[in-house]
């Protein structure tokens, strides 16, 4: 079994517009780099993932040890499915098709993903509202298409039942928790305090709405993108 993540990116310039009214162009970006480099970290330390890709079409990016496929410009479920295509014929046997906007994801959810998925041959972890999905795992020469976007999780139970699998969902928060809309950067924002501060009332309204993340060096990321 040769196991491959797969992560759609959107070009950093113009993701995360639905932040656009509470975060400037640039803190947008850098909540994308922190974001993606929390997802590949994560990655990078699980040994049943045997390589990593990204499906992009932004050019000011680099990282160590990561594949970088083109993105045909035709939306996310057209750049996964030529990216599944491309790392199938380069030996992959299972695909982990990731967002790259999990800022709480962790290795034993990637792990249960992996280990549930391989039971039935399908995993599904939808988003904490299980209206999107947020990351699946099948194998690649599956014939399940890909159906992000508004609704995708029962689309995507859907397909399943299309293609004869049982999936097995996978309900974890690490794997739930997206960042699409501001109340999403708030509820995060509470996650990343410390919990002794959790409830101080001394909190600036900016540090009540951004992650600390947001303002930290990004000099020790492995991961850069250009500003
Ligand atoms: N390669 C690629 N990735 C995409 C595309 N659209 C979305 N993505 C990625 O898919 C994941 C989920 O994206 P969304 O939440 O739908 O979009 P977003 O850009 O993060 O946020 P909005 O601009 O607010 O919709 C993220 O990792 C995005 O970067 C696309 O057309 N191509
Ligand atoms: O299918 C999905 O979940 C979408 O591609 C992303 O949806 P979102 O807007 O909930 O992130």
């Amino acid at each position: 079994m040769t196991c491959w993540a797969l992560i759609p990116l959107k070009d950093p310039a113009h993701g995360k517009g639905r932040l656009a009214g509470v975060l400037s162009p640039a803190e947008r970006r850098r909540l994308i780099g922190a974001m993606l480099d929390r997802v590949l970290r994560t990655l990078e330390n699980i040994p049943q993932i045997d390589g990593i890709a990204l499906v992009t079409p932004a050019s000011g990016i680099t990282a160590r040890d990561i594949l970088i496929l083109p993105d045909p410009g035709e939306g996310l479920n057209a750049s996964l499915a030529t990216g599944t295509r491309t790392l199938a014929k380069r030996g992959a046997s299972e695909l982990l098709v990731l967002h790259a906007d999990l800022p709480l994801l962790a290795c034993t959810d990637v792990e249960a993903l992996i280990a549930l998925g391989r039971c039935t041959g399908l995993g599904i972890a939808p988003d904490r509202y299980r209206r999107g999905t947020n990351a699946i795992f099948l194998k690649t020469g599956s014939d399940f298409s890909f159906h992000f976007g508004v609704g995708s999780f029962p689309a995507h139970l859907a397909e399943a039942v299309r293609c004869g699998l049982v999936p097995s969902v996978v309900d974890r928060p690490g794997l739930a928790m997206d960042i699409d809309e501001p109340h999403d950067l708030k509820q995060l924002s509470w996650y990343d305090l410390p919990r002794s501060t959790r409830r101080a009332p001394a909190l600036t309204p900016f540090e009540r709405s951004h992650p600390t993340w947001l303002t930290a060096s990004p000099e020790s990321s492995p991961m850069r993108v250009r500003d």
